[in-house]
């Protein structure tokens, strides 16, 4: 009953209170991004994916909230174009893959170069570790340390573990991103 009176009233509120946010997806190539608005978009996952040229975007609405979602392609050629893409953005959502060790130095660097930049001062970033599902995927604690988050100041920063394969953790994902939205 309480359920059912919860939802009458958020549907109630979605009426009144539209949200709408805006948010880029960065990171290196192969990270998962683009597997990440699949699966948040349609809830389907893919194995054979096309390398992003340039960028997509795509809108997802939850709820009362509609996402409209800067897809940018990871290649070092695509990156200059990251911060264009950032500026003015509700959130910056930045992903990683966990298990590609290799790769997180760099990842490391493109991030706090990017953070650098005075147009994304105080941004909110949500950075996700993906590819849980693989064997040696580094934890959310260590990803802290990998990608020297810690040393991030000014500006609200959040960590999940996730695997666009297996959808796991993908609805706390959503919920942080619609928890920013502007009203
Ligand atoms: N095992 C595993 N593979 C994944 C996961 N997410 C994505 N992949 C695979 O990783 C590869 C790259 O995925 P994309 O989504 O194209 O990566 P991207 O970050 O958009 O890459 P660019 O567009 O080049 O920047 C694909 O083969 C996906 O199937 C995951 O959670 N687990
Ligand atoms: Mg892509």
């Amino acid at each position: 009953m309480a359920s059912w009176w919860e939802r009458f009233l958020d549907w109630l509120r979605s009426l009144f209170f539209k949200k709408e946010m805006e948010l880029s997806l960065i990171g290196l190539q192969n990270a998962g991004k683009t597997s990440l608005v699949n699966v948040v978009a349609t809830g389907a996952f893919h194995e054979d994916m096309i390398p992003t040229v340039g960028f997509n975007m795509r809108k997802v609405t939850r709820g009362s909230v509609t996402i409209k979602l800067w897809d940018l392609g990871g290649q070092p050629r695509f990156r200059s174009m990251w911060e264009r893409y950032c500026r003015g953005v509700q959130a910056i959502v930045y992903c990683v893959d966990a298990a590609d060790h290799d790769s997180l130095d760099t990842a490391r660097q493109e991030l706090h170069d990017l953070l650098t930049k005075p147009s994304l001062a105080g941004i909110p970033l949500l950075v996700l570790g993906n590819k849980n599902d693989l064997p040696g995927a580094l934890s959310t604690n260590e990803l802290i340390d990998r990608l020297d988050l810690k040393s991030l100041r000014a500006r609200e920063v959040c960590v999940y573990s996730i695997s666009c394969k297996n959808q796991s953790n993908i609805d706390m994902t959503i919920d942080w991103l619609t928890k920013h939205a502007k009203s």
